[in-house]
């Protein structure tokens, strides 16, 4: 009969795809059962969501199999705690974990229900508006699948520099800014998986030298996947934003959005709507507008879901362009949508101040 030792032993040649270790070393053997020759193991990923289980269920179930004896296996995945993460990705402690950003004021994510709604081209203006308006920003790319911020912001190929274990980030326009995409080989892809965009995130919490700074603005990947739960676990939210267009299609995915930051305690600063008109200039000079996705859509997916509503911001070949040429259109608040960025930082920034007395007064 297949003993206890045995499966052990079979199971520390397996190791995980990603971080180059044993399970066993890892500690992801959470439990293992042996009935005559039905072996069960369960195993704990690192993260819920790893996209390597299949592969890891599978080399354990190879493993365990090649083993004499052994008529079945069966592999059941359940996730690691965090304070088993924590034996694995080391514990620092919680003035560590935050050093880079203990003089930030307000840390807000910008988040999107799907991807391609304009999230990344609204949070960089949004930093620029802010200041715009002389105050201190600053700016994270957390969608690390796809770094683009710094090409926003006209950083692409600046390299940051380090000062005793600190990454000091670049400024540009008044805005501190650090991407994934300014530490990353150029023209390389990015091929990141779960517990490594985990240990990034907290790295950028850890160790970015923010400095004193109003306001942090995170871009998160579009969605409700991890990225956005290690984000809050990782920095003091004072809120979140979400950007949609004012499509119908749109709310369940903004009303997915604004449940995940309810289950993590984080309030919604309120809904951006982009895309939202077409402003088209007749021959006269006149404006009209043109609502191509419908009108008030995001006003309105604001009232049902409860949150502030904080602007519309119009399709414009002035945002997309400004964008392509690392000059975001907020840059100029006498313009039409730079106007409008404006109107729109005051609002975040009344309600981020508003939000910080309120948690102040809590108990
Ligand atoms: N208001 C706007 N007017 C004109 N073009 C816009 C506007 N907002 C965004 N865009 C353009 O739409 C495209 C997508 O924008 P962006 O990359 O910001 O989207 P995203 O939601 O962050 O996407 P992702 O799914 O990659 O996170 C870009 O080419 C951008 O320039």
């Amino acid at each position: 009969m297949v003993t206890r030792e045995q499966v052990i032993e079979a199971l520390k040649g397996v190791k995980d795809p990603e971080l180059g270790r044993s399970l066993v070393d890892l500690g992801m053997i959470r439990d293992l059962f042996i009935d005559q020759g039905r072996v069960k193991v369960v195993v704990a990923l690192t993260i819920a969501g790893c996209p390597l289980k299949s592969q890891i269920r599978e080399d354990v179930r190879a493993a365990v199999a090649s083993l004499e004896g052994v008529e079945s296996v069966e592999v059941e995945l359940t996730a690691m705690t965090p304070e088993e993460r924590e034996k694995i990705f080391g514990r620092r402690s919680q003035e560590e974990e935050a050093r880079g950003i203990k003089d930030v004021r307000h840390i807000i994510a910008v988040a999107s229900g799907k991807g391609g709604v304009g999230k990344t081209t609204v949070a960089v203006n949004l930093a620029v508006a802010l200041a715009q308006k002389g105050l201190k920003a600053g700016i994270l790319d957390a969608d690390i699948h796809g770094p683009d911020v710094h090409i926003l912001m006209g950083l692409e190929g600046e390299r940051p520099f380090t000062r005793e274990g600190m990454l000091i980030p670049p400024e540009r326009y008044g805005v501190k800014v650090v991407s994934m995409g300014l530490l990353a080989p150029e023209g390389q892809p990015i091929v990141w998986r779960g517990p490594l965009i985990m240990k990034a995130l907290k790295e950028f919490a850890a160790h970015v030298e923010w400095g004193v700074l109003d306001f942090l603005l995170v871009d998160l990947p579009p969605g409700t996947g991890d990225a956005p739960l290690t984000v809050a676990q990782s920095f003091p939210l004072r809120g979140a934003i979400i950007v949609t267009t004012p499509q119908k299609v749109a709310l369940s995915d903004v009303a997915r959005c604004v449940g995940m930051f309810e289950d993590l305690k984080v309030p919604t600063i309120g809904l951006i709507e982009n895309m939202s008109f077409l402003r088209l200039i007749r021959p006269d000079g006149s404006e009209e507008k043109v609502d191509i996705f419908g009108e008030g859509g995001g006003e309105k997916m604001a009232q049902q879901l409860r949150v502030p509503f904080l602007g519309k911001i119009p399709l414009e070949p002035q945002v997309r362009e400004g964008g392509d040429r690392g000059k975001p259109a907020a840059l100029d608040p006498t313009s039409n949508v730079g106007a409008i960025f404006a109107q729109i930082a005051e609002k975040v920034r009344a309600r981020a101040v508003e939000l910080e007395r309120l948690k102040a007064c809590s108990p």
